[in-house]
């Protein structure tokens, strides 16, 4: 898998604007928080599963109600249409969660 080019990972960023994009490293990070730990793990929970359904996996660190998220594609050395995908879908799955 290539990763994205610098222009068309900057356009799709854009519409991510709760993450923090390090291009020159091709990771995007964003810190999740909730009510508690229970609210943190039914996310963790909720987005294994994505995770094994897109074969894409974050790397992530839990304590009690934050979650700290970092995604990157380390078969394209870089960032990738999938992690992009994964923050949109964990940008919902958080919303829905807070809502
Ligand atoms: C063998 C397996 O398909 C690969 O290692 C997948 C699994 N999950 C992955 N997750 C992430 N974040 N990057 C990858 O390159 C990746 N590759």
């Amino acid at each position: 898998m290539s990763p994205l080019a610098p222009t068309e990972a900057s356009a799709l960023l854009a519409t991510l604007p709760a993450w923090q994009a390090d291009l020159a490293t091709g990771k995007i990070t964003r810190t999740f928080r909730f009510d508690d730990f229970a609210q943190a793990f039914g996310f963790m929970a909720e987005m294994a599963t994505v995770s094994e359904r897109m074969n894409h996996h974050p790397e992530w660190f839990n304590v009690y109600n934050r979650v700290d998220v970092t995604l990157t594609t380390h078969d394209a050395g870089g960032l990738s249409p999938r992690d992009i995908d994964w923050a949109r879908v964990a940008d919902q799955a958080f919303a829905r969660r807070a809502a």
